[in-house]
């Protein structure tokens, strides 16, 4: 049978469907909704569905974007806080992970948050940074010259504390097939964070990461698992730059090709296992390798912490509700 060469299938919603888009950052995938009222009511079955890969759209996540002041008048706490820390973040990022429960932060969906944006034609980083709402906090988004994205993550802390970063660690993480658990050490992003050092690249590439790993003490709302292995330094344009590998076992989803926080909290402990909570001494720029590509993690002088890497929306269509 012959194709036509473009298809005439016009893409106009009929009732009883959903507008979305389809998105990744490094391989890390989302659903995206524009909910430009901040109407919809997005239950955990309803994200479910949408993110599961063989009935529905797939993604590691569902992005619900919304009017910042339409949440915080319906009583969403952070989206109050956004608007007070920053009134210009018009627009909020609901970020849901795969199994349909809800999570604080995502550094990759931050930056296809803002590609989505744009598309929408509701923003214009061209002419300038980006402020939105999540429920971590608001996030300064920039466009590169290359055309990657780099988000201020804001703040980051340790939760063990100062004794956590002399010692190295606070936690200890087994991973299926280990004869012992290893020490850790929980990096906060917004969202939690627990990171593991390895000893090489092929203990890496081996992990069993498809049952999760256990994790003691775990955190009251569970945590992301990092296994990294730090690869050392090298000249980069501006000053010398760190490298690591890692792997991700995301709460709430699974194994994933990559996950911005938790390149974030790689790179900080990596960081930390190299020169304590004040970092003096380690590059402050980390070229972060993950499956689905990489990514930069950036210590900034006003002790943010900042993720670049790419944004690529892949499709637009409308599903059944
Ligand atoms: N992939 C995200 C993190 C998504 C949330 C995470 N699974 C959690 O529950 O905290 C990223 O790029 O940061």
């Amino acid at each position: 049978m012959t194709q036509p060469a473009t298809s005439s299938v016009p893409n106009v919603p009929t009732p009883g469907t959903l507008a979305f888009t389809k998105g990744h950052g490094t391989k890390n995938d989302f659903v995206l909704i524009a909910d430009r009222e901040g109407v919809l009511d997005l239950g955990p079955e309803d994200v479910r569905r949408l993110a599961d890969r063989r009935s529905g759209i797939g993604g590691d996540g569902v992005i619900r974007l919304a009017p910042t002041a339409a949440l915080a008048r319906a009583g969403e706490e952070t989206a109050q806080a956004a608007l007070a820390e920053d009134p210009t973040a018009e627009w909020f990022m609901d970020y849901r992970n795969a199994d349909g429960s809800v999570a604080e932060m995502c550094g990759n969906g931050v930056r296809v948050f803002a590609a989505f944006a744009e598309q929408e034609g509701l923003a214009d980083l061209s002419a300038g940074p980006l402020s939105l709402g999540t429920r971590g906090g608001v996030k300064r988004v920039t466009k590169e010259a290359d055309g990657w994205y780099a988000v201020d993550m804001g703040p980051w802390f340790l939760p063990g504390g100062e004794s956590a970063a002399a010692e190295g660690y606070d936690a200890a993480v087994a991973v299926h097939g280990w004869t012992a658990p290893r020490p850790a050490l929980s990096v906060d992003l917004g969202n939690p964070h627990t990171v593991v050092a390895l000893a090489s690249l092929d203990e890496l590439d081996s992990l069993e990461l498809f049952r999760a790993p256990e994790v003691a003490p775990l955190p009251p709302h569970g945590t992301n698992v990092e296994l990294v292995v730090p690869l050392g330094e090298e000249e980069g344009p501006d000053g010398v730059v760190g490298r690591l590998r890692m792997r991700v076992h995301e709460r709430g989803v699974g194994e994933t090709p990559s996950c911005g926080t938790g390149a974030c909290a790689a790179a900080l402990a990596v960081r930390t296992w190299q020169a304590g909570s004040s970092g003096d001494g380690a590059p402050d720029t980390w070229i972060v390798e993950v499956p689905g590509g990489e990514v930069r993690v950036r210590v900034l002088p006003s002790g943010n912490v900042e993720l670049a890497g790419p944004a690529e929306l892949v499709y637009s269509g409308h599903v059944t509700r």
